[in-house]
């Protein structure tokens, strides 16, 4: 469906957007998380057309569109403001896209009242926008964007204003959505957590560059990097001397799995993978978060930085009690530093 070549954006001196290669296939979900900067949005202008390639080419369907202007490209795009056009109804707005492509007003509303019902938003037809919650807005921009039935639809953002709580309802009903429809989906987040509940692939970005793509399975299991370890919100990443099944770390030893990558590297310990108890790394206990199912400790170990480890409720040890942390080679990678 979506092929990206090569992709590089340059402003002046700084490629934005560095030798992107990417496809997304027909009924795919792809998408490109990033810290802020990383060249996200400018990726997705550049597919609708709205951002001219310094280099390399953007394929749709096999056809280069180096000269095929944005209205048409048949792609749908959704921006993080949603931009709902605030003078005209819930339906003006839905059916915006289908008037300007000239569908006839019978048929026109009647497209209107399925997509309202598809986004959960059965009669709102005549609701003004500015009685609508940030939700509700979200739902009709979406319901704006599906209207003309895109061959891809990209969202930047989609749920970025939303409260947690919302997005996260709002990521599991987008996908179920599209994988009803079938539509092909690229969108950008900095939101690991909508990423991962939207996504059959997730695209790392960094710098403009591609850190790290695969399953939202694989990324969370192997993260291909240190950096993206950490962007995902892991913590107990330190350097690391690899040999056979041991790692040297200013911790002290810790296992790793067999075949991992040997010498100078970085070793990632999930915080499940702190056991506490037995003979171990002595820390104290700084911090304790309750999580709803589980406990989350922060250490500050006799030797290294602190550890972040996740215990049962019962018996979780409280502020300033003395612990011993061993670690679970299951739950340790071994990652290249960058
Ligand atoms: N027209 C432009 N001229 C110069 N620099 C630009 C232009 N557009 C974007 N940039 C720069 O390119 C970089 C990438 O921007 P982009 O908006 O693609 O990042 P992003 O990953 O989407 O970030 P965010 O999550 O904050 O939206 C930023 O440093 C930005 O300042």
């Amino acid at each position: 469906m979506l092929t990206l070549d090569g992709a590089t954006v340059r402003f002046g001196e700084r490629a934005v957007v560095d030798a992107v290669d990417l496809g997304v296939a027909e009924h795919e979900v792809v998408c490109v998380l990033g810290p802020s900067g990383s060249g996200k949005s400018t990726l997705l202008r550049v597919v609708a057309g709205l951002q001219a390639l310094s280099a390399g080419r953007v394929l749709l369907g096999g056809a280069d569109q180096a000269a095929v202007p944005p209205h048409r490209r048949g792609v749908g795009l959704m921006f993080q403001d949603h931009q709902l056009f605030p003078h005209r109804d819930v339906g003006g707005n839905v059916a915006f896209g289908l008037r300007v492509r000239g569908v006839r007003r019978g048929s026109c509303e009647q497209r209107v009242a399925g997509l309202l019902d598809l986004v959960g938003l059965p009669g709102a037809q005549r609701r003004a926008v500015s009685s609508l919650s940030g939700g509700e807005q979200q739902r009709v921009a979406l319901a704006r964007a599906l209207a003309p039935q895109p061959r891809l639809l990209m969202l930047d953002e989609p749920l970025g204003q939303l409260d947690r709580g919302l997005r996260e309802r709002l990521a599991v009903e987008l996908r179920s959505l599209f994988s009803r429809l079938g539509t092909t989906v690229l969108a950008v987040t900095h939101d690991q957590g909508e990423a991962f509940a939207l996504a059959d692939r997730v695209v790392v970005m960094q710098d403009g560059r591609i850190a790290q793509a695969g399953s939202p399975l694989e990324v969370w299991q192997r993260p291909a990097s240190e950096f993206v370890a950490r962007f995902l919100g892991f913590e107990n990443v330190v350097p690391a001397t690899v040999s056979a099944t041991a790692a040297a770390t200013p911790w002290g030893p810790v296992p790793v799995p067999a075949g991992s990558p040997q010498g100078e590297q970085r070793v990632l310990v999930r915080p499940a993978g702190v056991l506490l108890g037995g003979d171990g790394l002595a820390c104290v206990v700084t911090a304790r978060t309750f999580r709803g199912t589980h406990v989350t400790l922060t250490l500050e170990p006799e030797s290294g930085p602190a550890l972040e480890a996740e215990c049962d409720l019962a018996g979780a040890p409280e502020p300033g009690a003395r612990v011993t942390a061993r670690f679970d080679p299951a739950e340790v990678v071994v990652v290249p530093a960058g």
